[in-house]
């Protein structure tokens, strides 16, 4: 298979699963938009093992030593993810700890479905999608990564809590709880409360909560924007903008998270990426 195969069958991985992310790093000059498509290809195998993997351990721990040995150079490949990937770790300085993070950050979603505290939390979110900003750093804003790591950290945080406001009722429904308990018990918030699925006082508090949690680590990853180089720096600030938009959109349709997947509709993406 030919190299540029290889690059579209990644391109079709991302324009299918994430609209928002497709488009904003769309903006990218067509190289390092190449490579973000290869990372992103990676992270939805890792991810779709878990969510839809008949025997999601033994399949991730397979994945783990596909990994060791693309990095050994001695995989014999049948996914053309790993083709593409190999031009990426040939052309950027990338990270392989962050790619191993991730895996282990799924490993953890398999083991764990509850967390007791806020920085559990934030644990599970570094492993799951700031991994993600510190592999695609490299391709974004090469030899500047130690400068940038803080704020992709910070990113990745943002949008993963972002992601579980949304996705409350659908995670409840495979009995996974994402909202920490001390944030739960300090609201009052019992679990058979969040169960039942009611829009209730103390269920927007904990919401409000998190939301603020992750908008503050959005505006820390804005503080670093500055800092990529310029063709990065609208794609990665529009990524952010959309995703944080997700906050508000669930706000404006009350709440209404347990039986609803709320979007950003196209039109205002469009007017997000138009106006930076
Ligand atoms: C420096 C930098 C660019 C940092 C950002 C890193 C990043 C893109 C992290 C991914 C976070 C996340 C919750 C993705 C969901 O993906 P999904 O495909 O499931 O998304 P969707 O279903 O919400 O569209």
């Amino acid at each position: 298979m030919e190299l540029k195969q290889a690059y579209s069958y990644c391109e079709r991985i991302i324009a299918d699963n994430s609209k928002s992310f497709y488009k904003a790093f769309s903006l990218l000059p067509k190289e390092k938009r190449k490579a973000v498509w290869a990372v992103y290809a990676f992270c939805r195998k890792v991810d779709d093992i878990v969510d839809e993997g008949s025997h999601p351990e033994p399949e991730l721990k397979a994945f783990r030593k596909d990994f060791d040995e693309f990095l050994a150079g001695s995989i014999q490949w049948d996914d053309p993810m790993w083709l593409a990937l190999e031009d990426v770790f040939e052309s950027y300085d990338m990270d392989a700890s962050a790619f191993y993070g991730l895996i282990k950050g799924q490993e953890m979603d398999l083991t764990i479905n509850r967390y007791r505290t806020l920085d559990e939390l934030l644990d599970y979110s570094y492993h799951v999608a700031s991994t993600v900003g510190l592999m695609l750093l490299p391709i974004l804003a090469p030899g500047r990564t130690a400068l940038l790591k803080d704020g992709a950290i910070s990113l990745g945080y943002a949008m993963q809590i972002t992601n579980i406001l949304r996705d409350i009722g659908e995670d409840l429904s495979m009995d996974r709880i994402y909202l920490p308990q001390d944030i739960m018990r300090k609201y009052g918030l019992a679990e058979e409360a969040l169960g039942s699925g009611t829009v209730s006082e103390s269920f927007v508090q904990v919401w409000e909560e998190l939301a603020s949690i992750a908008e503050f680590h959005y505006d820390r990853a804005f503080e670093t924007i500055n800092d990529y180089p310029l063709s990065s720096r609208v794609p990665v600030k529009g990524a952010a903008l959309v995703y944080r938009e997700i906050l508000s959109t669930i706000r404006s349709k009350e709440y209404t998270v347990f039986h609803e997947k709320h979007y950003v509709t196209d039109d205002s993406k469009q007017s997000i990426l138009q106006c930076l």
